[in-house]
């Protein structure tokens, strides 16, 4: 035998009741039909009680309308006719009798509201009984036994399972029972408490010791989390009661929470299905499950709308008997503590409270505490408003280690402040108290990182969309699927600008469209705007990408680390700012646990800084650093012939997407420099710009002036370079502009080498670097390739990207 039971949604209209009767005719097994009102009725019979209790006659609104609800239900089942109208019509004027008597007295008292409150299950049991052919109809007040606890009684269960046992005990067939509703021994109407048809079922499948109860309602069974919130959650297959017990306290709405008692108790299983899609799996409830070990945590709940109540004072520590008087002054007062959270100095102790009851809350203890605040010993109650728990649950926690360090990490690497948190002994759940404005992308960050997210998302923010930017832009649309398909990454871009318009979306913009929307936005580039609208969204996972050549942009990263957003950039500027600035940079970024990544700073995609660092970190000491660090220098020098001279060369750097914005930054060995500090201070040398030498091969006056000037005045110097390089192919050597650092000093210049020199034979715009270390001593290391190119420096910052998802 089986337990079926069925939500208000499912018995809510005439076609959703045709499913209810495929799905008990579906089941090969005798079996109990327990329903809920149509959806929605309780509430208005509840509200018209409300109504009559002001002494006037207006719950007729209400009363029209429940009368509707179940004339259109029978209606259409029915044809409008058969005994159930006479049925249903009797329990009508039953209600609008007893509701004007409501009236009459002015007066609404519980036991008169349990009179009425279960009319609806009343009515919708015969509805159901009668739609499904064969089945019976049996009125659960007649076995379910309660106290007098009107509004929320309790199950007298001796007598109950007793009366239950009996009645079904040569049941065979389909049998339909109202939930929610009892009677006490006096023969009144109580009920069970709101979402008491989950109970109802529960107490009839534990008394006859079926073979399973299933809750059909309108969701797939419980998710992994508020799929309003995280797009991603779904449905866990497989839940113990325990679990399914904590999720359920912690606003999983898919269970009423005492439904479990009864059913654990006899370790019934409970299978939540949903009535529309009748296909799916749904959540499976058990004594113990057979999921994942590799999952720790099956599910996360939030309650939003709470208030946490600190009581605290120097003179509450080690005084006993301060909890019990705390709890007992809100129990008094009917306040459900939702969270405790006390430190061991003893010092405070706060509460978790529904925010409705904060006042009633806060002057039930002022008035315990009176005398103690009155002498100092408690010297403040404070009162934090819009907060929300969040909770993870799940029995692999226990003698787990390393989940609430992963937890906590993740949440404060995002910038996440935890107001207070409470772990029970028993390891089943971690619950913890932020600030509402913040609940959304802490669910995003704990259901991503404990693998609860299928996919891990990445919230680019981009700056720059130029030669960089643009390539990085059609890379990533290009490998965007194969990543979220091979490696379950997601990247999103959900911000965008150029140097006059900026554009944000929260879902990510369509890539292939995305230069479109920027240039139709009508949201003018602004460079703090872009910040306060990066920091405004809040996102979990957010990483800033500069793709400009700006002292301003670089300028910014202080305040978006420091807001726990990552930064990748391929500009220069910061990490050969002031070592000072550098180093804070660093700093935030490790406080903050947010990557700062600038891998493309040198050698473009080529992986430079990510190998000295290796080197550094695992122990080996850089002795000496020699390179050729600028793709267009090496270009130039590569290029320039009797045809090509030096001018045009430099044209033709910038065409191909070497050059810096403003090549001057090239020609002047500026960008050298500052590649060659920043190799330096990634090798742990504290190098300041000031300290490196810089031997130009272009004479400073065509730096003055306007870009316009220089690009008409550097023509003059094509025939003085011509004359030398000819000289030199005549000698059978090369130009190569080289960069030194050892011994605490670094200087940059050009040289001249012969074809015996590494840096002889290296062709186009590429880079080499050798690395002269301990370990790598006779025999340096040397890494050579491209070194500048708008296609290997946007993969460079691709990858870096998907460093900062570390996946
Ligand atoms: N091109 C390369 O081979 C290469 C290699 C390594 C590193 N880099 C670095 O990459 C960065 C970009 O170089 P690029 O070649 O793409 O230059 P680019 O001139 O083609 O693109 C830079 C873009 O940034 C935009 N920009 C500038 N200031 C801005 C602001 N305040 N707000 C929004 N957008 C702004 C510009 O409008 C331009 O579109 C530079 O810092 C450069 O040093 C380039
Ligand atoms: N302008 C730079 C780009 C790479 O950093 C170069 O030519 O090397």
């Amino acid at each position: 035998m089986k337990v079926l039971k069925f939500g208000g949604t499912s018995v809510g209209s005439a076609k959703n009741i045709q499913k209810v009767r495929e799905i008990v005719q579906s089941q090969n097994d005798n079996v109990i039909v327990v329903v809920s009102a149509l959806g929605g009725v309780t509430d208005l019979i509840l509200e018209a009680a409300q109504v009559a209790a002001t002494g006037t006659d207006d719950f007729g609104n209400y009363l029209k309308e429940i009368k509707q609800r179940h004339s259109t239900v029978v209606s259409e089942l029915f044809n409008g006719s058969g005994p159930i109208t006479y049925i249903a019509d009797e329990l009508l004027d039953e209600l609008e009798q007893i509701l004007t008597g409501i009236t009459l007295v002015g007066e609404l008292t519980p036991k008169t509201l349990d009179r009425i409150a279960g009319i609806g299950e009343r009515i919708s049991s015969h509805v159901v009984a009668q739609y499904i052919p064969g089945a019976i109809r049996e009125d659960a007040a007649e076995f379910i036994k309660t106290n007098s606890n009107f509004g929320k009684a309790a199950v007298d269960f001796d007598e109950t399972d007793q009366l239950i046992k009996a009645k079904f005990k040569d049941f065979s067939g389909v049998a339909v029972v109202p939930g929610f509703i009892a009677k006490n021994s006096r023969n009144e109407f109580t009920t069970l408490g709101r979402g008491g048809s989950d109970y109802t079922s529960a107490i009839i499948a534990a008394a006859l010791e079926v073979e399973a109860l299933e809750i059909w309602t309108d969701v797939d069974g419980f998710m992994t989390a508020d799929p309003r919130v995280i797009s991603k959650a779904y449905t866990i297959p497989e839940l113990t009661y325990s679990e399914a017990m904590e999720l359920s306290h912690f606003g999983a709405k898919v269970i009423y929470p005492p439904t479990i008692l009864p059913v654990y108790q006899k370790g019934i299983p409970v299978h939540i299905k949903n009535t529309f899609k009748p296909e799916n799996e749904g959540t499976l409830i058990l004594s113990s499950t057979s999921d994942r070990k590799d999952r720790p945590i099956k599910g996360i709940s939030s309650i939003s709308r709470i208030a946490l109540l600190t009581l605290q004072g120097i003179g509450m520590v080690g005084v006993t008997g301060i909890s019990m008087r705390l709890f007992t002054a809100l129990a008094k007062m009917n306040v459900n503590v939702i969270l405790i959270s006390q430190a061991s100095s003893e010092n405070s102790i706060s509460v978790a409270v529904d925010e409705h009851a904060v006042n009633l809350a806060e002057s039930a203890i002022r008035a315990e505490f009176e005398k103690e605040i009155a002498s100092g010993q408690v010297s403040k109650i404070a009162i934090e408003n819009d907060l929300s728990i969040v909770a993870i649950v799940g029995e692999n926690m226990k003698h787990t280690t390393g989940i609430a360090g992963k937890l906590f990490s993740t949440i404060g690497r995002n910038g996440i402040n935890i107001i207070a948190i409470a772990q029970g002994a028993s390891e089943l759940n971690i619950s913890w108290v932020v600030k509402t404005s913040e609940l959304r992308k802490t669910l995003n960050v704990v259901h991503e990182s404990f693998f609860l997210s299928e996919n891990v998302e990445l919230n680019v923010f981009l700056m720059g969309i130029g030669t960089v930017g643009g390539n990085l832009l059609q890379q990533i649309q290009k490998q965007q699927q194969k990543l979220l398909d091979e490696k379950h990454l997601k990247i999103k871009l959900t911000g965008i600008a150029n140097t006059k318009k900026m554009i944000f979306r929260r879902e990510g913009f369509d890539i292939a469209n995305v230069k479109e929307t920027l240039q139709a936005s009508e949201m003018k580039s602004s460079l703090q705007g872009f910040v306060e609208a990066m920091k405004a969204m809040n996102i979990y996972n957010s990483v800033f990408v500069d793709c400009t050549a700006s002292d301003e942009v670089a300028s910014l990263y202080k305040e978006i680390l420091q807001s726990n957003i990552a930064v990748v950039t391929a500009n220069k500027v910061a990490a050969s700012s002031a070592y000072e600035n550098y180093t804070a940079l660093k700093n935030i970024a490790k406080q903050k646990g947010v990557k700062f990544l600038f891998e493309t700073n040198v050698g473009a995609g080529l992986p430079i800084i990510n190998t000295l660092n290796d080197l550094v970190y695992s122990g080996d000491r850089i002795l000496k650093i020699e390179a050729v660090l600028s793709g267009t220098l090496n270009f130039i020098f590569n290029t320039i012939s009797a045809e090509t001279p030096l001018s045009k060369t430099i044209q033709m750097a910038k065409e191909q997407g070497f050059s810096e914005p403003d090549p001057r930054v090239d020609l002047s060995g500026v960008d050298v420099a500052r590649k060659i500090l920043i190799l330096a201070r990634e090798a742990g040398y504290p190098l300041e710009m000031e300290d490196i030498t810089i031997e130009r091969f272009v004479p400073a006056s065509f730096f003055d002036g306007s870009l316009d000037d220089f690009w008409k005045n550097i023509p003059a110097l094509d025939d003085e370079f011509e004359t030398k390089r000819k000289k030199l192919e005549e000698e059978n050597k090369k130009w190569r502009f080289v960069a030194r650092y050892e011994n605490g000093k670094a200087q940059i210049g050009l040289q001249v080498v012969d074809s015996k020199h590494p840096f002889y034979d290296l062709e186009g715009s590429n880079n080499l670097v050798m690395y002269t270390t301990e370990r790598y001593n006779e025999f340096p290391m040397l890494i050579k390739g491209y070194g500048a190119g708008a296609s290997v420096t946007a993969a460079g910052v691709f990858a870096d990207l998907i460093k900062v998802s570390n996946i």
